[in-house]
């Protein structure tokens, strides 16, 4: 198979600066173009600075031309701004890899419809730990089906904008598909004041925010007499980036379809 030309948008963010870097060490990608906001002071230096690296690409305010020059555009930003970047990829015919998280349901609707045009992969969580966890919680769900109350858990560092966390709402509604519950009844976003006792269908969730934590999620089965806990720690942002690697060379060669990374790790 031939190697996948990616885009990278939001060159100059957290998780664009790892991406620029997994493009320059994986095999079969190669690093096209990156592009960011007019307003960034990066535009006009070399994608490859900020790791040391002499890239010979140019971090561009030109998204059009910047998708254009690529097979896939890899986006990490916010829901605005990958929404414009979508549409530019359906103009263009070019596969899409969104990370971005926190989109409400008319952005996720655009993205499905998108995706009847274009390929795309669009996953909350790109690392391979995690994807495995949301497979250790069907497991985990099925047997602990009555009597344990679920918690979700996550902590994240002082940057990040939106809560909970897109993993802790997907594994929120891994939980719940298996429990035959539906998440957007029986979410529970924390707690205050005189709350009554726990309502036992009801998932709970509790966002930790604070210093650098890359991000750490626990789902927590609560019963009478024992708990248990099943954890994720990111020590590093790295796996995910790699995953969206992965991500892209899946999309090589399909023509539209919206996946997930259960998708590209054959994990469905
Ligand atoms: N799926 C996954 O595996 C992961 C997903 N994420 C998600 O990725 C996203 C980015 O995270 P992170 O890198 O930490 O964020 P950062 O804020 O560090 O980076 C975001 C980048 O996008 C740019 N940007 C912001 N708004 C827009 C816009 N409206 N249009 C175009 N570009 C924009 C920013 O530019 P500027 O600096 O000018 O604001 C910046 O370069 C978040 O939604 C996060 O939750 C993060 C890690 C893993
Ligand atoms: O913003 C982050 O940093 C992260 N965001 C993603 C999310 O919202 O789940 C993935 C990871 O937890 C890091």
């Amino acid at each position: 198979m031939s190697d996948v030309r990616v885009a990278i948008a939001g060159a100059s963010g957290r998780m664009g600066r790892m991406l620029i870097e997994a493009a320059l060490k994986e095999e079969g990608v190669v690093l096209a173009s990156a592009f960011d906001r007019p307003q960034t002071p990066f535009i006009g230096r070399d994608a490859g600075e900020m790791a040391g690296v002499n890239t010979g690409v140019q971090i561009t305010d030109d998204a059009a031309a910047a998708i254009a020059a690529a097979d896939c555009v890899i986006d990490f930003t916010r829901p605005e701004g990958t929404l414009v970047h979508l549409a530019l990829a359906r103009e263009l015919g070019k596969a899409v890899v969104i990370g971005t998280t926190g989109f409400d349901a008319a952005g996720k609707a655009a993205i499905a419809e998108v995706a009847q045009q274009v390929p795309v992969v669009f996953a909350p969580n790109m690392a391979v730990g995690v994807n495995a966890v949301f497979k250790l919680l069907e497991v985990a769900a099925r047997i602990l089906d009555e009597g344990y109350d679920v918690e979700v858990i996550e902590a994240h560092h002082r940057f990040k904008v939106d809560a909970p966390s897109g993993t802790a709402l997907r594994m929120g509604e891994v939980v719940a598909r298996e429990l035959g519950r539906n998440l957007d009844a029986c979410a529970i976003y924390g707690r205050e004041g005189y709350t009554g006792e726990r309502k036992p269908e009801t998932i709970g969730f509790s966002t930790i925010r604070g210093g650098d934590v890359v991000g750490d999620h626990t789902v927590l089965f609560a019963g009478l007499g024992e708990r248990i806990e099943i954890t994720h720690k990111s020590g590093s942002r790295m796996p995910y980036a790699t995953g969206a690697m992965r991500a892209a060379r899946f999309l090589g060669g399909r023509s539209s379809g919206l996946f997930d990374m259960q998708d590209v790790l054959g994990l469905r």
